[in-house]
């Protein structure tokens, strides 16, 4: 006796298959036999949170916004927390730290931390911050689900209690958009149709029937003129169109819309991650104009025009389009900067930048007068430039997320030296440096050991000019070389500017043989591979106890998400595949018994043995009596 798996429709069945999905659109990864078919958003609980003492970041869309945000504009999460903009920090006041120590500090040391660093609690009123609604950018998925773009680009579900209220509490003004989640889908191919020639005179004109247009793809291209991931705040689904349905005629659908997704030169894209972890990076996409395919658009059905062959004239029997791949994609802009001035809040950053490019940051005496990173390109010559960027002061326990520097250390990862600025005005300089380093460090060791020039500023004050010899012999003792200068005066900054572009250069040259022509359109090559994947190719996954059988292969789940069950050929074509390619002889092998749920793609069958043993070709719906049918579920 053989067996066969014969399915049946049953009038609900008539409907569209509403059977799980098993998203074969996503990029291949393990054949995982639970696919989730609809992946939903949800709250990144890696990511950084917020303790009730923290000042929160805070930042614009415009890189050049460097001036504190009016008052009003300060939201506080804790009930008796505000921020003393007047109050200077100094690191040097702090006791000097060291790695082992910041890392095993408890979280009580937080507590006391805002005290340390002079923020005043209770010196300000506190008020409720009413979010105009229309400021938070909500949009609904698919799946119904909410999202909302946080300052500094957290993404988190409007459902989400804690998240949302964070969100909520901050205005506008001082969100930045760095980072961005967006869902992108490129367009599902165009239904094949079934026709046949109608003319007078023409007897028998034969199938008629058109292919579906194919769905649009979905590209991604660096717009020179965009500096941040700002537009994402008003639309984060990107749809390609759909391809037109074929028609009678032997006319083809056209082609859906292309989408192009415009992104800030220095934008890096990764596919979502979940539950925290981030996701593999996709691209990279750092000058302006470039362009890359990132999702192809779905194949379009075939019409019944392309099914006519010597043995079948007259064919009932046309594809659905393709779907069209989608995605959820992270994107995070990090700056396009060759060196990356950092150092302590007020140590003189922004007028070292000042002084050595065009760019006109913001300077004050108090500390986060830089709210967000400046860039400058200094000049050197005619081809010998190099972009600079100020990046917000960086302050012990950074790391934790006090101050606003940390955010932006990211920012310095693609540098390929620092310049490290050191207030000389400070009591302890040398604790100043090492506080700023081991926020480095404890940031990404990598962005730690990156080549770097210590710059000693404020020369031209008496107690700077007076600490100088200590720090720079204490230093030299360390093996690190110094430079003093005064930004102010512009004095001692072209040596400083001078041995950065030295740093630059010998790091391009030695790079420059690593670097190899990137091939932008990765993404889609891969989905197209997948695409082509081979019917034949497939795993049967079956949980020992249990009685559902999962049939995955990405052919095959192409396959049966392609086939138009409303045509009566369909179901006859489709058990001539599964037996074709051996999934029913495989069935067998590892055991199916009568009534088990055996699972194709979207489909879910129920197998029962046939007391017909003459293969597919005697699959025939209308013999109830030799063939058992299935039930749709
Ligand atoms: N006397 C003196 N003052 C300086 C010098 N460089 C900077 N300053 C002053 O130090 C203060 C802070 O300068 P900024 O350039 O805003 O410092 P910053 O490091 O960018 O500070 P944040 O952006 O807050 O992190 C300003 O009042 C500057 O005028 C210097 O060489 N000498
Ligand atoms: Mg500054």
């Amino acid at each position: 006796m053989s067996s066969s798996l014969s399915i049946c429709f049953s009038p609900v069945s008539l409907a569209r298959p509403t059977t799980r999905k098993a998203n074969p659109k996503k990029l291949p990864r393990n054949p995982n036999p639970n696919p989730n078919p609809n992946p939903k958003i949800r709250k990144r609980t890696g990511t950084r949170t917020t303790s009730p003492n923290e000042v929160l970041p805070y930042g614009d869309q415009a890189t050049t916004y460097t001036s504190l945000p009016p008052r009003e504009d300060f939201f506080t999460t804790s009930l008796n927390s505000s921020f003393q903009s007047s109050t200077e920090i100094k690191l040097s006041d702090l006791s000097p730290p060291t790695i082992e120590s910041e890392i095993d500090k408890s979280s009580h040391e937080e507590d006391v931390f805002d005290e340390q660093l002079g923020f005043d609690y209770g010196k300000f009123e506190l008020y409720e911050v009413n979010s105009d609604p229309e400021e938070e950018d909500e949009d609904e998925d698919e799946d119904g689900e909410g999202q909302v773009f946080v300052g500094h680009g957290e993404m988190v579900s409007v459902f989400n209690g804690e998240e949302e209220e964070k969100e909520k509490g901050l205005p506008a003004v001082m969100r930045c958009f760095d980072r961005a989640k967006i869902y992108v889908k490129a367009g599902d191919g165009g239904n094949g149709v079934v026709a046949f020639r109608r003319e007078k005179y023409v007897p028998f004109g034969g199938p008629s029937g058109g292919d579906g247009g194919r769905g649009g793809n979905v590209y991604v291209e660096v717009d020179g003129s965009m500096n941040s991931l700002l537009p994402f705040r008003n639309g984060v689904h990107f749809r390609a169109g759909r391809g037109s349905h074929g028609q009678g005629r032997n006319q083809n659908g056209a082609k859906g819309e292309d989408v192009v997704v415009k992104v800030a030169p220095g934008t890096v894209i990764r596919e979502a991650g979940s539950d925290g972890v981030e996701g593999e990076v996709l691209l990279e996409l750092l000058h302006p104009g470039q362009r890359a395919m990132l999702l192809p658009g779905g194949r379009g059905g075939r019409g019944n025009a392309s099914f006519k062959s010597g043995t079948n004239k007259v064919p009932k029997i046309a594809e659905n389009g393709e779907e069209g791949p989608e995605m959820w994609l992270e994107l995070e802009l990090k700056l396009v900067a060759d060196v990356g001035i950092v150092g302590a809040p007020n140590a003189g950053k922004s007028t070292l930048l000042s002084v050595i490019s065009a760019a006109q940051p913001t300077i004050a005496n108090y500390p986060f007068t830089t709210l967000l990173p400046n860039l400058g390109v200094v000049s050197f010559g005619y081809d010998a430039t190099m972009v600079v960027a100020d990046l917000p002061g960086l302050l012990e326990g950074a790391h934790k997320g006090f101050g606003l520097g940390h955010e932006f250390l990211r920012h310095t990862e693609r540098c390929s030296s620092l310049v490290h600025v050191v207030d000389g005005s400070s009591q302890q300089p040398e604790y100043e440096f090492d506080a700023v380093r081991l926020e480095l460090e404890l940031f990404s060791p990598e962005l730690a050991e990156k080549p770097y020039v210590v710059a000693y500023n404020k020369m031209d004050l008496p107690e700077a000019y007076e600490r100088w010899p200590s720090f720079k012999e204490r230093l030299q003792a360390r093996g690190i070389g110094t430079f003093c200068m005064s930004a102010v005066k512009g004095e001692g900054t072209h040596e400083v500017v001078c041995a950065a572009y030295e740093l630059l250069r010998n790091r391009t040259e030695s790079n420059k043989e690593i670097e190899d022509p990137v091939n932008l359109n990765h993404v889609a090559d891969m989905l197209h591979k997948q695409r082509s994947a081979s019917i034949n190719e497939f795993e049967i996954f079956h949980e020992k106890g249990s009685n559902t059988w999962h049939v995955v292969g990405s052919g095959l789940q192409r396959f049966v998400q392609m086939t138009n069950w409303r045509y009566i050929e369909s179901d006859r074509r489709f058990q001539h595949v599964l037996e074709a390619c051996g999934v029913n002889k495989s069935l067998i092998k590892l055991g199916v018994k009568e009534g088990d749920t055996v699972i194709v793609g979207e489909m879910e069958m129920v197998w029962h043995d046939s007391a017909d043993s003459s293969g597919p070709s005697n699959v025939r719906k209308e013999s109830t009596d030799s063939v058992k049918w299935p039930q749709w579920k």
